[in-house]
């Protein structure tokens, strides 16, 4: 009783007290200023990139604590998506999710899911010409609308377009590209020829999400000719569907030619085509010969995949018949005959078959200025001993896949 009249108890309580308001000013100041921010600060904070605060809000939010790098991360993420299809992405990721980059974001769970709403339909890119196949890799998402909040993930393809080179890969894909069951990488990835110790998840990972319906594809013409190529897509998937353009092989000589000119000083062709100009043998150690070996290449593959499993586009239908060859394509992909020729026009200038321009978007769209260049002039009896070389070759060929290409 003689300790409760004492008098220090009082100073104690309003020492505690003290002690306890103290607390209570540093739980509050943490949570102004430490907490996760919401969606409106941030998109302040990144000055008018709306994009951001509608695509990454959330995972934007989850990492805020990390600072501004992995803000900035995120941003370029957004890009790479770009923002501009309903995607909601639910997607297995290994536990320990590792550093970020552009295909390993995610939560401390190892999963993920972003996010990603439809803020211009109209998108210039609908048409997703790329003039350039070595851009570096990522993931165009632009191209087929998916409504809102369906279920996407990212597969590997069920078709590739494995060549060849030259033949009209570009157009192919971005012909097809149009069709909305089917979503594509847009630059060529070379993971089979080139980064195949990625491994397999690395590839599937720069394959953009699709929903149950939609077929994941991408092309890399180069798989054609690379030996080990056929083995490794089997190991895959033995079921996967191959595209195969093929185009006149002394055309496509040429054209490969003309691009290797376009980029270094190099020997004239005739130079380059025969071992020895006087004697005319054709030098098949250069690639531009090589590649148009189209049946040996064929053979390869053979051994792994049967011939139904292959379709062989007209290169040279695909320009003069853009229409009717994306029919038979189509067939072949079992996918409903969307792309037809009231997608095309013939652009006087370019030479070639354009898109017409989609509904909303201001101008229509062709391939860029690195696919139809003009060819150099060889002389008529060089083209002659290329021709007499592939005669055989092509007669093969025609044998083969069960298609007359009628190549000169
Ligand atoms: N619509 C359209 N516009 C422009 N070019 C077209 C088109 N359709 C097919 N082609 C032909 O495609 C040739 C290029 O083939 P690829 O796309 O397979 O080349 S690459 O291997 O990816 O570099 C390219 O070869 P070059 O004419 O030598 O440039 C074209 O002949």
């Amino acid at each position: 009783m003689l300790d409760l009249c004492n008098k220090r108890w009082p100073r104690k309580l309003l020492l505690i007290a003290c002690l306890l308001s103290v607390l209570v000013c540093v739980l509050i100041s943490y949570r102004e200023c430490c907490q996760p921010r919401r969606r409106e600060d941030l998109a302040d904070w990144g000055r008018g990139r709306n994009m951001v605060r509608s695509v990454w809000d959330e995972e934007i939010s989850e990492t805020f604590l990390s600072g501004r790098r992995q803000y900035r991360m995120h941003l370029q993420q957004a890009r790479y998506v770009d923002a501009n299809y309903n995607i909601d992405v639910r997607d297995d990721l290994p536990a320990n999710p590792g550093p970020l980059d552009p295909d390993r974001r995610g939560r401390r769970d190892g999963t993920r899911r972003h996010r990603v709403r439809q803020t211009n339909p109209h998108n210039p890119l609908a048409f997703g010409y790329r003039d350039d196949e070595d851009r570096s890799s990522g993931t165009d998402a632009t191209l087929n609308p998916l409504s809102s909040n369906l279920n996407a993930s990212r597969k590997l393809p069920q078709v590739i377009i494995i060549g060849v080179k030259k033949g009209g890969t570009r157009a192919l894909l971005e012909y097809l590209r149009l069709h909305p069951d089917i979503r594509a990488v847009g630059p060529e990835v070379h993971f089979f020829d080139r980064k195949y110790e990625n491994g397999l998840e690395w590839y599937r990972r720069k394959m953009p999400p699709t929903i149950a319906r939609q077929i994941t594809m991408e092309k890399t013409p180069s798989y054609f000719i690379t030996r080990e190529v056929p083995a490794r897509v089997y190991n895959m998937s033995r079921d996967v569907k191959l595209l195969v353009v093929v185009r006149d092989p002394v055309t496509r000589a040429i054209s490969d030619y003309t691009q290797t000119v376009s980029k270094k000083n190099t020997k004239r062709f005739e130079e380059l085509a025969f071992i020895n100009n006087a004697t005319g043998l054709v030098d098949t150690s250069w690639s531009a010969i090589r590649i148009g070996v189209y049946a040996k290449h064929l053979e390869r593959w053979l051994q792994y995949f049967p011939l139904s499993q292959f379709m062989f586009v007209s290169g040279e239908e695909l320009i003069s018949n853009p229409g009717k060859e994306m029919g038979l394509v189509q067939n072949f992909l079992g996918i409903k005959k969307v792309v037809s020729e009231k997608h095309f026009y013939f652009n006087q200038t370019k030479g070639f078959p354009c898109l017409k321009k989609k509904e909303g978007s201001s101008s229509p769209h062709c391939l860029g200025r690195t696919k139809g260049r003009a060819h150099p002039d060889i002389e008529p009896n060089v083209i002659q001993r290329l021709r007499d070389f592939y005669r055989p070759f092509n007669m093969k060929f025609y044998q083969m896949t069960g298609r007359n290409f009628n190549w000169p």
